[in-house]
């Protein structure tokens, strides 16, 4: 399929972050896959998965397209922070591959561009997950396919604010001309459907439909609050 077939199977749409880290209950390819199925089920147009055992049975379980990345170390970039990686989660099977894409140098010391001509040498195309309109910006004439808000919020010391950065959307949207995706703490539809209104092409949501621990959690502190 091609990248514009890609995004048109996208456009307007809804794309499920289906993550659960090692440690957590629903941590694993079995239960990461029945996610993803159940947010088909619901209308997602496509997933977005961590790691290669959860995107190679994610991508045999739904006929959506499929983000895969590979979060991995404790430097500062960890999401899919080496061409290796990137490879790894082609191999598995996504469509497109989730990988930093700010400032930051790469652990690997390869270059945007290097690791991104890599990737669509393997048949894949990119994702570019950035943290400012500067980056986003560098990002596609490095030759991303696509741009999305991830890292917004993330990349300093300070705790990510409580909503989604919709005005690096706003911004981003009206800069690039490859698809750009509103992700990061997108919490309601009314904030998913605002952030397409403002140009985002599609729009990616993790916690708030498949984090059920944090999601509990949002009920039971107001709950807690009112208990004696
Ligand atoms: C910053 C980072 O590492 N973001 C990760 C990227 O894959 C995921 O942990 C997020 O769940 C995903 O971006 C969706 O965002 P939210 O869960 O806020 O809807």
């Amino acid at each position: 399929m091609t990248g514009t077939d890609m995004f048109g199977l996208l456009r307007g749409g809804l794309v499920v972050s289906c993550q659960a880290y090692e440690g957590e209950p629903l941590h694993g390819p079995q239960f990461m896959s029945a996610m993803a199925r159940s947010a088909v089920l619901g209308g997602a147009a496509g997933v977005r998965v961590n790691g290669p055992a959860d995107v190679a049975a994610v991508r045999a379980a739904v006929p959506v397209p499929v983000v895969g990345l590979w979060k991995d170390g404790d430097g500062d970039v960890y999401i899919t922070p080496t061409l290796e990686h990137a490879l790894t989660v082609v191999r598995a099977g996504a469509d497109i591959v989730a990988l930093d894409a700010t400032s930051r140098p790469r652990p690997d010391g390869r270059g945007l561009a290097e690791t991104i001509a890599g990737v669509h040498r393997a048949g894949a195309l990119v994702m570019a997950d950035v943290s400012t309109a500067e980056e986003g910006v560098a990002a596609a004439e490095f030759g991303a396919d696509c741009v999305s808000t991830t890292l917004s919020g993330y990349t300093s010391a300070a705790p990510p604010p409580d909503g989604p950065d919709l005005g690096l959307v706003a911004v981003l949207a009206g800069k690039l001309d490859i698809p750009l995706f509103a992700e990061g703490r997108i919490g309601t539809p009314a904030q998913a459907a605002r952030a397409i209104e403002l140009g985002a092409h599609a729009v990616v949501v993790g916690g708030a439909i498949t984090r059920p621990a944090d999601i509990t959690q949002r009920f039971a502190r107001v709950l807690g609050e009112t208990r004696s």
